[in-house]
């Protein structure tokens, strides 16, 4: 029993784990070029949040190897147009341009192109040493609001998987089972692509936590008829007043909270907080293709030509949010205020670091 681990750097190698061929398949392939990285986080072989931002992060590093000869500003523009291709792979998860824009600003001080070059990476190794610390911490925080509870529904994947180990909502169920602490984990489904039943059963079961498949339909059914206590669930992108995008689907489940009375924690790192977006009407919404909705496994399960709306998160707003659980503490409600006070202490200037 292991908890599963999606990206390393292994030898200057970038190595992940493709979560497409998931639970069929555990294949971990190189991904050598910028092109590789973007159509990656494109097609979803690395996905959720932090692990969006890591693996761009090393993407980033290897593409910035391939500009040689040009002097330190013709370097920082190549480093910008590559961010900014990298940076437009997936809209919703902040962690991917917050990462890009931290390796942008490690190599402020610079003096040669090769200095800049190996402050990139360093900058990249960084962002996941401090990823998985900041997902432990996470876990602590989230086993001591769950005390107690033990029978805690969750959506997407939103664990080891999804960021440089341990998760967040996982977290405290990896984290848990390393203390001896034994939680009953309901994963939805989450349709269109299954990331709860592919991904997140996958991962509970490698690291032997007791996991249970609902449809998403059955969610509501399923906290009556099995006492669950608690839903906890990661974040895409949080704004300045703790509005909440993850995975289409949070939303029915926040007013499913509130209508049994159960809390409804998010778990997310620092990174994921945009202070920049004032509330949830501003945070950009990923439509994918249709045919994720349109067909299963290759298969048309809807009338050709069948209109579809697919949007893949939602907005869950801060009122139905119990606390929000990062590694820099809990936060509760009174989010506007709490959110500040928590990034001010984090660098003394209202920014995180
Ligand atoms: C720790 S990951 C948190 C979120 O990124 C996760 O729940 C999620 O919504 C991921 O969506 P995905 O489309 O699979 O990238």
């Amino acid at each position: 029993m292991a908890i599963p681990l999606s990206i390393q750097w292994i030898n200057g190698q970038l190595i992940i784990l493709d979560q497409q061929k998931l639970p069929h398949e555990t294949e971990y392939i190189a991904l050598n070029t910028i092109e590789d990285v973007y159509d990656a986080i494109v097609t979803l072989k690395v996905r959720g949040a932090p692990a969006i931002g890591i693996t761009a992060a090393y993407g980033l590093a290897l593409a910035v190897q391939r500009h040689d000869t040009e002097t330190l500003e013709v370097f920082h523009h190549y480093v910008k147009k590559d961010a900014v291709y990298l940076g437009s792979s997936r809209p919703t998860a902040v962690n991917l341009v917050w990462a890009l824009g931290r390796l942008q600003q490690s190599i402020g001080s610079a003096q040669t192109v090769a200095a800049a070059k190996a402050q990139i990476l360093a900058e990249a190794k960084r962002i996941h040493e401090e990823d998985e610390k900041a997902c432990r911490t996470i876990g602590g925080h989230a086993l001591d609001l769950l005390e107690g509870r033990s029978r805690v529904m969750t959506i997407c994947n939103a664990g080891s998987i999804a960021t440089a180990k341990y998760g967040t909502a996982l977290a405290p169920f990896h984290l848990g089972k390393e203390l001896g602490r034994e939680f009953e984990v309901y994963a939805c489904e989450t349709r269109p692509v299954f990331q709860g039943a592919r991904l997140t059963v996958w991962e509970l079961q490698q690291a032997g936590v007791d996991v249970t498949l609902i449809t998403d339909s059955m969610a509501a059914h399923t906290i009556g008829a099995k006492g669950i206590e608690a839903i906890i669930v990661g974040a895409d992108r949080i704004a300045a007043n703790g509005d909440t995008a993850n995975k289409i689907g949070t939303l029915n489940l926040a007013i499913l909270a509130a209508a049994y009375n159960i809390p409804f924690y998010v778990a997310a790192p620092v990174s994921t907080f945009d202070l920049q977006i004032p509330d949830g009407k501003n945070i950009p919404i990923e439509e994918r293709s249709a045919e994720e909705i349109t067909h299963s496994a290759g298969q048309p399960i809807a009338p050709n030509g069948t209109k579809v709306f697919n949007p893949v998160f939602d907005v869950t707003p801060a009122q139905y949010i119990t606390a929000i659980i990062t590694e820099k503490g809990i936060i509760h409600p009174d989010y506007e205020r709490n959110i500040i006070d928590v990034f001010t202490t984090v660098s003394g200037k209202g920014e995180k670091s």
